[in-house]
């Protein structure tokens, strides 16, 4: 399991997360979500280590995420951030292939998880191009391969994925094969966390939820738990109805067209 207990980040006097307690158990999809500036790309910075001055701890099967080394970090979490900047002329393979830097693998064992993930995620025919000529989608794509890369290695101990709105700017298509991409990583017990914006397709791919709101979690649990009008209406300040998809057998929201969300929680 990968466990934040307790954690409490500040910038200066400002105070960004409180008491934040979360799970990310392996083989599992954990959606974050919450309104703008409520704190959720510093509380998955805090899980990968990119910010270390909090309080609280982060563990990581059972271990203290602080004493692993970067390349140790490496071989059991991948990070997939909300922009990807390439500024050289790398190809879709070297893109992918730097998932793998930091592994004590072979040539051989290195090209079969290339041509596995790439295969996954659909990247094969443009294998050969230069990244920078992609789609935002391809582009996103192969960004996730290279991320797949990373924990792919069948371990005896569980990797997890840390994926920062990996579907912004994309277009529906793509932000289901993403989000159904990284719901089948899970089969390789793989644990997965994703701050997600759109709440229907959290809730679609979700296997738990958590609200987060001013740096407080301020719900958590499965979607029958947690998916209700009012969390969402005190988490996001905005009025919705909840209704009950019957072809995914899950709950949607459709937000109201009123101005009324702006008198709530103020
Ligand atoms: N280095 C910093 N100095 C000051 N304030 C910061 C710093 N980093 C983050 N913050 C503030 O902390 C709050 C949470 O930021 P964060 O990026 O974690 O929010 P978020 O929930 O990911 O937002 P969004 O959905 O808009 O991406 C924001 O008010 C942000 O301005």
């Amino acid at each position: 399991m990968y466990s934040a207990s307790n954690i409490s980040f500040r910038v200066r006097d400002k105070v960004i997360l409180q008491n934040i307690h979360l799970n990310i158990e392996p083989g599992t999809f954990t959606a974050i979500v919450g309104p703008n500036g409520a704190g959720k790309s510093t509380l998955l910075k805090v899980m990968t280590q990119e910010h270390t001055h909090y309080l609280g701890d982060v563990t990581i099967n059972g271990k203290a995420a602080r004493s692993f080394t970067p390349r140790e970090l490496s071989w059991v979490r991948a990070v997939l951030p909300q922009i990807t900047t390439v500024q050289f002329t790398f190809s879709v393979e070297q893109i992918v292939m730097l998932g793998r830097h930091g592994h004590h693998s072979t040539k051989k064992e290195n090209a079969d998880i290339l041509e596995e993930v790439m295969e996954l995620t659909g990247i094969g025919a443009f294998r050969g191009r230069n990244f920078l000529t992609l789609s935002g989608g391809e582009q996103q794509r192969v960004q996730l391969a290279r991320v797949l890369a990373q924990v792919w290695e069948e371990t005896v101990y569980p990797r997890y994925i840390l994926l920062d709105e990996p579907t912004s700017s994309l277009d529906i298509a793509q932000q289901q094969l993403i989000f159904s991409l990284a719901k089948k990583v899970c089969e390789r017990n793989i644990g997965v966390m994703a701050i997600i914006h759109d709440l229907n397709q959290a809730v679609q791919f979700a296997d738990h939820l958590y609200f987060l709101r001013n740096g407080n979690i301020v719900a958590s649990g499965d979607a029958q738990q947690v998916f209700t009008k009012s969390n969402i209406e005190e988490t996001f300040c905005c009025r919705v109805n909840v209704y009950l998809d019957p072809c995914n057998n899950c709950p949607y929201i459709i937000p109201e067209r009123t101005a009324s969300h702006l008198a709530i929680n103020k």
